[in-house]
Order: structure tokens, then C-alpha cells, then sequence
């Protein structure tokens, strides 16, 4: 094994891997580093997960808040459900709808549905915050030249940050106003009540902020590309088409939409997630991750400082851990690798990291990819809008999406009842 793998980072230091580095991006873009995906390790990123886990992503509050996921899922159907046949759906932005909605209303209590103005500026600042958001500058490099920000990616990051910023600000004066902080409350609520005095330096406003906007910012563009990713490898994979739909048929019936409990029976739909995040891991070089003391890995002294990337899209298609690793092959995670899962524990599946600072949102994200995936696939026969098949996967990603969306036409195939 390479002396220098994050696999042996992960497992013998993780402790001293857990902190993030410093980089302009993460600063500007994120509150000072106050979004805690960025937040360095210690008391004050503490604080902000605990909250988070407590608040919107422990299982208790998944199961509490599940009918928030069906509703916007049921409603997206329904949607496609009364369009005109033949009409193309760009299912990036199908996915993208549910998503946001979904986050929206859990962490600021509204939905974000439609197609005004305003909607699309939000969607356009957040697709920039994930653009800027892996930008290399030379200020992060050669640190002295920061100043005068040759590449202008500073000036980009502190526009999108303003603008964001903006927006967020207003959903707090918002909540400010409305005082409704009790039962029906949202995260911001939650937030607005437990954080009375700011830490770390910083102010209360700042903390509700950025921990309102991790939810959504690491919530979104995560699931949607998955989701996408997974429909695009079915679509080219018609065999795995057909046995999830057979699986879906067996174990549903076509009188009702899937519900989340229907998730633990549907394995082979659970080997396409995995399968999917093997090939396409959202987050392809992990967020980088830092060594806050001096340590020993693999025989090496690495010193304080050190960053660490993690090339997850690589180790994923090792040909040493994965026959035929170019290949989409949900069924290795039923036969030879049944026992790997992707909670960090195997280093050969890390699409959510590991130790420390692994996703916090891991189970919240499998239900929503798992949930909306299942019910696409059971609601609807679906045919790509050009007919053509071939390399549909290579046309779709996080970066290319908008350029070369993924046009599917829906047809229903349940019956009239189950999407009312
Ligand atoms: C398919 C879905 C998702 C994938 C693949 C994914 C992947 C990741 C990865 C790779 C990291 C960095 C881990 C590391 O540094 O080792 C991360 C961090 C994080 N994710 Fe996710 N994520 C997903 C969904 C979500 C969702 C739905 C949420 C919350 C709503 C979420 C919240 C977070 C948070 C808060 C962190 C920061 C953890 C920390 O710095 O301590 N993620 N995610």
C-alpha cells in the first residue's frame, strides 16, 4: 500500500487529520470560517454539529421529519404526473427541486419551489458558491500574492458570499419577526433559540447563518448529482433497469408510491446507490483535510500543517479492490462485496469520508437519493428525450450538468390514485 494513503491518515491519525485548512475559499465563502464543513477542529466546530445532529440529521429527527421528504417527492411526482405526455423533463433539475425544497423547509421553514426571479438568482449564487468553492487561487499557493488577487478569484468568492449572505439575512430578520420558536419551529428556530451568546469570536447572527446555510449548501448539490448520476448509469444499464424495477414491483405493487419504509427491503436499489457513489463520489477529492500536530504515518514524519487530499474518485476504481472497476455493477455489493458498506468503516467506499469530519449527513442523504431515486424509477417509464443511450453517463456530473443536462420523458405507470 502506498506509504502516503489517506487510508493509513484516516485510520492511525485521524485525530490529528481532523482539522481543516485554511484557504481563501473557505474564509470568504464561509463566514470567516464559521460554515462548520470548513470550521477548523475544536470547541466551536463541536458546538455547531452537535446542534446540527440534534436538530435536523440524528435518526430520531430524520424519522420525525420524514414526511416533509415524501411530501415534496409526492409533489414532484404528482407534478410530472399531470403534464402532457411526451413532455421533456431535465431530471438535474427534478432532483435539484426536491432537494432544495426538502432543506428549505427544514432549515428555514418555506418551500423553494417555482421559477420566479428571486428563486433564480438563489440558484444561481448557489451554484457559484459550489464553483468557487473548489477554485484553486494562487493566494492559497503563494500566499504573499494574495492581495492582489491575480486569478480575481477572491473578488467572485466575496460577491457570491455578499449576495448569499443577503438572502440568508433576510430569512433571519424573518424569524426575528414571526417568534415562532416552538413546536412547529424549523432549524433556524432552533438555532435562534439555543444560540444566545456567540464563541469563538463569533457573533450570534454570523453562527445561525452559516449553520442554517451548511445544512443546504451540503445537503444539495451532493444528493442531486447522485441521484442524477444513478438514473443516467440505470439508463445506459437497461438489465439493472429492469431488476430494480422488478424489485420495485415485487415489494411495492403498482396501487402506491414507495414510503420510506419500504427502504430496507429494496437491497438491490441500495447496491445502485452504492454502485453509483463508488463510480461518481459527489465530493471527488474529499474536502481537504489538515494535520492540526506533527505525526508518524506509514513510517513518514509529517508535520504539523500538512494537507491532506484525498483522491476518493481513485481509490474507488482501484482495479485492486473492485474486478472490473470501470464497469457499473450494483450486484458486487450483493455477491463479493456485501459486507462493504460506506459508514467509513471500509476505506474501499468513502464516498461520505471518514473519521472525524466524516458527512454528518450520511443517513439523511442515502433516505433522499434512495427515496427519490425508488420512486422515479416506480412511478414512471422512462425513456431519454433524443433516444440516445449510449454515454448518457458521461454527459451528466456536477460540472457538466448544465451544459448537457439529462432530458428523460416521464410516463406514468401506476395507477391514477397513487400519485393524487
Ligand atoms: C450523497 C450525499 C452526500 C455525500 C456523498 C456527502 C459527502 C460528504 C463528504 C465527502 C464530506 C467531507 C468528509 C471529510 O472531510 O472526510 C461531507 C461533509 C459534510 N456533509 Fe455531506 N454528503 C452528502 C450529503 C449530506 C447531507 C444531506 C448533509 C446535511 C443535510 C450533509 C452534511 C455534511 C456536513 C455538515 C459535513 C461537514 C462535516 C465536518 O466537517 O465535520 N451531507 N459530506
Amino acid at each position: 500500500m502506498d506509504p502516503f494513503s489517506p487510508y493509513e491518515c484516516f485510520t492511525v491519525n485521524d485525530k490529528a487529520f481532523a482539522a481543516r485548512p485554511k484557504m481563501t475559499a473557505f474564509e470568504v465563502l464561509g463566514y470567516n470560517y464559521a460554515i462548520f464543513t470548513f470550521t477548523t477542529y475544536g470547541a466551536c466546530w463541536r458546538n455547531l454539529r452537535k446542534m446540527a445532529i440534534l436538530e435536523v440529521l440524528s435518526h430520531h429527527r430524520i424519522e420525525m421529519n420524514s414526511h416533509v421528504m415524501l411530501s415534496e417527492v409526492k409533489t414532484a411526482m404528482k407534478d410530472s404526473y399531470n403534464k402532457k405526455s411526451m413532455v421533456v423533463t431535465e431530471m438535474d433539475k427534478w432532483f435539484g427541486e426536491v432537494s432544495l425544497n426538502v432543506l428549505f423547509r427544514l432549515v428555514v421553514g418555506k418551500r423553494f419551489t417555482g421559477y420566479s426571479e428571486e428563486n433564480e438568482r438563489i440558484r444561481k449564487a448557489l451554484r457559484s458558491f459550489f464553483d468557487l468553492a473548489g477554485l484553486f487561487v494562487i493566494g492559497d499557493a503563494i500566499p504573499w500574492l494574495r492581495w492582489l488577487d491575480l486569478d480575481g478569484g477572491e473578488k467572485a468568492m466575496k460577491k457570491t458570499a455578499k449576495e448569499l449572505d443577503g438572502y440568508v439575512q433576510t430569512w433571519l430578520d424573518e424569524h426575528r419577526c414571526s417568534k415562532n420558536h416552538g413546536a412547529d419551529s424549523d432549524y433556524m428556530d432552533a438555532l435562534i433559540s439555543n444560540i444566545n451568546q456567540g464563541f469563538d469570536s463569533y457573533d450570534v447572527d454570523t453562527l445561525i447563518k452559516a449553520s442554517s446555510l451548511t445544512l443546504v449548501l451540503a445537503g444539495t448539490d451532493t444528493t442531486v448529482a447522485t441521484s442524477t448520476w444513478a438514473l443516467s448509469l440505470l439508463l445506459n444499464n437497461r438489465q439493472a433497469l429492469n431488476k430494480v424495477i422488478q424489485e420495485l414491483d415485487s415489494k411495492i405493487g403498482t396501487k402506491r408510491t414507495v414510503v420510506e419504509t419500504d427502504l430496507k427491503d429494496l437491497v438491490y436499489l441500495q447496491a445502485i446507490v452504492k454502485e453509483t457513489l463508488r463510480l461518481y463520489p459527489p465530493v471527488v477529492l474529499n474536502v481537504p483535510h489538515e494535520a492540526t500536530e506533527d505525526c508518524v504515518v506509514g513510517g513518514y514524519y509529517i508535520p504539523a500543517g500538512t494537507q491532506l487530499l484525498t483522491n476518493i474518485w481513485k481509490m474507488q476504481r482501484d482495479p485492486a479492490l473492485y474486478p472490473d472497476p470501470l464497469k457499473f455493477r450494483p450486484e458486487r455489493f450483493l455477491t463479493t462485496h456485501k459486507d462493504v458498506d460506506l459508514r467509513g468503516q471500509h476505506f474501499e467506499l468513502i464516498p461520505f469520508g471518514a473519521g472525524r469530519r466524516m458527512c454528518r449527513g450520511i443517513s439523511f442523504g442515502l433516505q433522499m437519493v434512495q427515496l427519490t431515486l425508488a420512486n422515479v424509477l416506480h412511478g414512471f417509464d422512462i425513456v431519454t428525450a433524443d433516444g440516445q443511450l449510449v454515454d448518457m453517463a458521461e454527459r451528466v456530473g456536477l460540472t457538466n450538468a448544465k451544459a448537457n443536462p439529462l432530458n428523460v420523458i416521464l410516463t406514468p405507470r401506476l395507477s391514477p390514485n397513487a400519485y393524487a
